[in-house]
């Protein structure tokens, strides 16, 4: 017998049930060991989403997308970065977008930085937040960033030191965790190492990518159990891009094993430059559609945010990569 599908508007009415009034659709979590009560969603769409398009988008396009995050909720948004036009065309109108946006209050817009130099532009155009960006892999760090491991340390602690006197937070990145477009296989040992430099030197949380999605959630727990035990869980975040579609997967892994803080992606847009071959990050209304589901609150209006993932889809002439958008929306 044919299966009738659900119209329109009893899907949206369910996504709206799911948002707004969580227990109705949640599953029963005994047996999925403690998962946190609130998550906290770092989107990254406006930066790591857009620094991989090859067509530059309007600087208006980005101003109102993340204007439009910020109206659905999200608690921290990544606005842009302040690297170097040559590397990354993409984000050269950094300061435009940075300084164009509407800063909601309680919501943090950081950026990135890679030098001194950017964190100066950054400040200067009223960052507040900044990131910095290493990796556990040696190739990696040497094709995005044109240092050795080593070097960008040098180049952190200066950031950090300039960072701290200015009373600017400071938020790390650890690229290929599970595996490196350049090496292969990373060590959970090496991760551990960078992990542990980077909240010593005063990262108040540090986000492990997983850089070109190859893991899965068994690697996951491996590599995470080895970072727990010499970082405190609570500074940790989880960046999963989905390139073999094992994102939510992975963060759910995370998610089970106390991490609370987690990035994605608006529509799953992304990719680094330096990463090739790697697709997008978790998309962000899949994730939220998942915590929901689980009774995890986040604080993010699930039906803003698929509007915010359906105007940047529009402006890039894309079909959103994020499943949920996708259900809700091709009716
Ligand atoms: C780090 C550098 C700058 C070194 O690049 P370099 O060429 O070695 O730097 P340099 O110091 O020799 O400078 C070269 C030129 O760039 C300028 N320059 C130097 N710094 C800046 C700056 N901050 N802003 C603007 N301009 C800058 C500098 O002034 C000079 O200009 P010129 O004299 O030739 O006219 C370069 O490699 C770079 O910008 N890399 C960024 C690469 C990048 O953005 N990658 C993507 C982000 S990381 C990522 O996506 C992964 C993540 C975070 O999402 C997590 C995950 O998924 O794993």
């Amino acid at each position: 017998m044919e299966k009738l599908r659900p119209g329109r508007n009893e899907r949206l009415a369910r996504v709206k049930e799911t948002c707004a009034c969580p227990r109705l659709l949640t599953v029963s979590t005994s047996s999925m060991g403690t998962l946190p009560k609130q998550v906290k969603i770092v989107e990254v769409g406006p930066r790591d989403g857009l620094q991989n398009e090859k067509n530059i988008v309007p600087t208006a396009v980005k101003i109102k997308l993340i204007d439009m995050l910020s109206e659905a909720g999200l608690p921290v948004i990544e606005a842009t970065s302040f690297v170097s036009p040559k590397w990354v065309p993409q984000m050269a109108d950094h300061t435009e977008v940075l300084k164009g946006i509407q800063k909601f209050p309680g919501i943090n817009y950081p950026v990135l930085t890679p030098n001194f130099k950017g964190f100066e532009a950054a400040v200067a155009a009223g960052a507040k937040e900044v990131a910095i960006f290493g990796a556990a892999s040696e190739l990696f760090t040497r094709k995005n960033v044109n240092c050795s491991i080593e070097e960008s340390f040098q180049r952190f602690d200066v950031i950090l030191k300039a960072a701290r006197a200015a009373g600017i937070a400071v938020r790390g990145y650890v690229s290929c965790v599970l595996g490196c477009p350049y090496e292969g296989k990373i060590s959970p040992a090496k991760v551990v190492e960078v992990t542990k430099k980077l909240y010593s030197m005063g990262c108040y949380e540090i986000s492990l990518g997983d850089t070109i999605g190859v893991g899965t959630p068994g690697v996951m727990k491996d590599m995470l159990s080895a970072v727990m035990h010499e970082v405190p869980l609570a500074a940790l975040a989880v960046h999963c891009h989905d390139t073999y579609g094992q994102a939510l997967a992975n963060t759910l892994m995370a998610l089970q094993m106390g991490v609370s803080v987690v990035d994605s992606s608006v529509a799953g847009l992304g990719g680094c430059p330096y990463a090739q071959g790697a697709s997008g990050n978790l998309a962000t209304e899949d994730l939220i559609y998942m915590l929901a589901g689980l009774g995890i609150h986040t604080g993010v209006n699930l039906q803003k945010l698929l509007e915010a993932g359906n105007f940047i889809c529009q402006a890039l002439n894309r079909k959103s990569s994020s499943k949920v958008a996708q259900a809700t929306c091709k009716l």
